[in-house]
């Protein structure tokens, strides 16, 4: 644009010069002046001195030439004029949209050193006149800008990718009931459809939303449990109470009931000897009714004692329950720690459980000795069933991987799933002679699976990497290098394994 505008100017200023030596050529000619044109005469004389630098007598030029030269003259000026306007508004404009492109540049956070001496020159307002170098420049460092934020966005994509996946992770280690739960399948059916970026936020808010309520509610469960435990506790102390001094007032009552009869007793021992029969035999029935009384005061005592073993059984029953009610609540308490670590969509462990596990055969690695094979599995292309069979067709592949998995092992392996569609193996207590074997029979277990998608027979393969532990490793250079192997088994073409 500025190219052309340029090269218009200076054709119309070549026609400005032709045209002005035209004029001259005319205010050179030397024709006499008649006296009604003397405005005119001194008009060309006027243009004669300008044009030629020399005088020029008044009367010299032809007056209706010098007039039409005149007014083609003003033309050509007013024309230059306008030009003059238009070519200083194009320069207003282009200044003005250097100086709005080099601001944007510089917001847009691209600012190598030759970017950075250009934008302070051009946000200072300091453009020259070699607009089209500044231009240039400003050219390639937006097209730089660009690339960069292409490769940026291309990152933060990746990084998007990555937090679904880990959202996807933590949503299957909680194990939650109720209305918590049914929320949290919706949340995790969400992550695994495209989720916009701007969404992202909004769906970490109403993870920890979900998580909080969940606890309250196992918090509420617990509370009200241990309430009643409280009560039933409160009860049995009243109950305990009340038998305890039940139970002292018969032991007192007896005790002075055996004293009594033993009194009468005595005494009537006493009589036998001291008295004559009229005298004994009235002592006698006197004593013989005492004791008649006692008799039946001790009746109603073991009528209370009857009582108070039956409140006593019933005490014995509402222990029972409570006890029955704590181990209960103990077994929920295990189960709920149990599923601590383990992962809920496929029932294997996660990667609580997976840590925890590494954690201890390291440490009997470090003491005993024994060889530990750490492998990491990654399912191939799984994005593609995803696409093109839904999630529900992949989190059905991923259950029944895992169970292959567990299957095809022995009970003392491990098997965990610690993350998106990757799981890790740790054979523990076998020797590098025999590694290959069952791990070659995973993955040809896993590839074997009849999997069936919308009709559509599937095949489904898995890329291995392993390595032993050895001399000097801790758990996360183990775990590096059996992360290298996967990696080398997924850019060798996948569906292998390799052993560091
Ligand atoms: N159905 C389902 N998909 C999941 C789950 N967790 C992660 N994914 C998906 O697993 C896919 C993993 O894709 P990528 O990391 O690109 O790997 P890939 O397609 O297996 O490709 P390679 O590993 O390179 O062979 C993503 O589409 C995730 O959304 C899950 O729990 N269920």
């Amino acid at each position: 644009m500025n190219d052309f505008d340029d090269r218009q100017m200076l054709i119309e200023l070549a026609s400005v010069i032709d045209r002005l030596e035209i004029v001259l050529s005319g205010l050179q000619q030397p024709l006499a002046l008649s006296a009604n044109d003397s405005s005119a005469g001194r008009l060309s004389s006027h243009w004669h001195r300008i044009f030629t630098g020399n005088q020029v007598a008044a009367n010299a030029v032809d007056t209706s030439r010098q007039q039409q030269l005149a007014s083609e003259l003003t033309q050509q000026l007013e024309r230059l004029r306008n030009e003059h306007v238009r070519m200083r508004h194009i320069k207003q404009l282009s200044e003005k949209k250097l100086q709005h492109a080099s601001t944007q540049l510089q917001q847009s956070g691209f600012s190598p050193p030759e970017a950075a001496e250009l934008l302070t020159l051009l946000t200072q307002g300091q453009f020259n006149h070699q607009h089209h170098g500044q231009l240039l420049q400003l050219l390639d460092h937006y097209q730089a800008a660009l690339a960069s934020s292409i490769t940026h966005h291309a990152h933060s994509h990746d990084h998007q990718h990555e937090l679904c996946t880990r959202l996807l992770q933590l949503i299957d280690e909680l194990h939650f009931s109720g209305p918590v739960a049914t929320e949290l399948a919706k949340l995790r059916h969400q992550l695994q459809q495209r989720v916009e970026k701007t969404e992202l936020p909004s769906v970490c808010l109403k993870l920890i939303d979900l998580t909080i309520e969940g606890c309250r509610f196992e918090r509420k469960n617990a509370t009200r449990f241990l309430t009643n435990l409280n009560a039933h506790l409160e009860e049995v102390h009243r109950h305990f109470a009340i038998t305890l001094s039940e139970g002292q007032s018969i032991v007192d009552a007896r005790t002075h009931h055996g004293h009594h009869i033993a009194g009468e007793l005595r005494a009537i021992g006493e009589h036998l000897f001291s008295q004559s029969n009229v005298q004994l035999t009235a002592d006698i029935e006197l004593r013989m009714r005492s004791i008649n009384h006692i008799l039946v005061q001790h009746e109603r005592l073991q009528e209370r004692e009857h009582a108070l073993l039956q409140r006593m059984s019933e005490m014995d029953q509402q222990i029972h329950t409570l006890k029955a009610e704590a181990e209960n609540f103990k077994l929920q308490l295990n189960a709920q720690n149990d599923k601590l670590f383990i992962d809920s969509l496929t029932q294997i462990h996660n990667r609580a459980g997976m840590d925890q596990r590494l954690d201890l055969e390291y440490r009997q690695w470090l003491r005993y000795e024994k060889p530990l094979c750490i492998a990491l599995l990654d399912v191939d292309y799984f994005k593609e069933i995803n696409d093109k069979y839904g999630h529900l067709a992949g989190d059905k592949a991923l259950r029944l991987i895992a169970k292959t998995m567990q299957q095809s092992l022995r009970e003392t392996d491990f098997v965990a799933r610690f993350g998106g569609e990757e799981f890790m193996v740790l054979l523990s207590n076998t020797d590098q002679k025999d590694i290959e074997k069952p791990l070659q029979k995973l993955c040809d277990r896993i590839k074997n699976i009849p999997f069936r998608f919308k009709e559509e027979p599937v095949t489904i393969t898995i890329s291995l990497g392993a390595t032993l532990l050895k001399q000097g490793d801790s758990i996360q250079s183990a775990l590096e290098r059996a992360d290298q192997a996967l990696y080398r088994a997924k850019h060798a073409g996948r569906d292998q394994i390799v052993m560091d």
